[in-house]
């Protein structure tokens, strides 16, 4: 579970989140507002990507102030931009380097990384070289080379932004259904409509915690 406490953060002088707090228990979690409201921010404070300026953020009682490495491994990112995220040269490689902690044999390893890339539909690629995937596509290989670790929580952060209609939705309907807890940051008001609870952000504060239809209702009326 993750637990927020008390939580401002400033960029240099300019405070972009402010007096946080939130208790995430739910296993599907929406986070919707406008630009420049601090969402992005608040998704990278749940895994210690950022440490705030003021208050805690607590994984599992585990505060991510003094324990980033095991909750980094216990909260799986999956950013805006894939490439932030690819680190290997090819596509299998890329998925082989999450499994790098769990001491598999060669050949369990290129079995799970086979599976892996089936059930992403980028089996074809497997040796092709990350970089040359179209922006879709590797964003796809960023999120199956982040479930491939199996982390308990997974935050993603605008996701489906760069994805064509059919892969929008065969990422969506994964969030959907993936054993995870997930917290999905989304300018897509249906993806969340499905969720447990949707938090809306405005001007770095959550001015509306609760169902997904009246938490777009609120951030329609902000708007409007
Ligand atoms: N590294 C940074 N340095 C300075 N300012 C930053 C940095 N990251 C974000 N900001 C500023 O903090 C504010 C909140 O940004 P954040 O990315 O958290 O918002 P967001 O709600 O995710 O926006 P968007 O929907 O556009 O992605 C913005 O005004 C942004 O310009």
């Amino acid at each position: 579970m993750i637990e927020i406490r008390g939580v401002s953060h400033a960029y240099g002088d300019r405070r972009v989140l402010r007096e946080i707090d939130v208790t995430l228990p739910e296993r599907r979690i929406g986070v919707i507002g406008a630009n420049g409201s601090g969402k992005s921010t608040f998704a990278r404070l749940l895994n210690g990507l950022i440490v705030p300026d003021e208050g805690e953020v607590r994984v599992d009682g585990l505060d991510t102030r003094s324990d980033a490495p095991t909750i980094r491994q216990r909260v799986g990112f999956v950013f805006t931009d894939p490439d932030a995220q690819i680190v290997m040269p090819t596509v299998a490689e890329d998925v082989a380097f999450g499994l790098r902690r769990q001491k598999l044999s060669r050949e369990e390893t290129d079995q799970v990384v086979a599976k892996q890339l089936a059930s992403f539909g980028l089996s074809e690629h497997a040796d092709h070289p990350a970089h040359l995937l179209s922006g879709g596509q590797k964003q796809l290989l960023a999120l199956c080379s982040v479930l491939v670790t199996d982390p308990k929580i997974l935050v993603c952060d605008e996701p489906t932004t760069l994805l064509d209609l059919p892969n929008t939705r065969r990422v969506l309907d994964l969030l959907s259904t993936v054993s995870q807890r997930v917290v999905l940051v989304t300018h897509d008001l249906d993806a969340v409509l499905a969720y447990e609870r949707v938090l809306v952000f405005h001007e770095g504060t959550i001015v509306f915690d609760g169902p997904p239809a009246d938490a777009v209702d609120h951030y329609v009326s902000l708007v409007t």
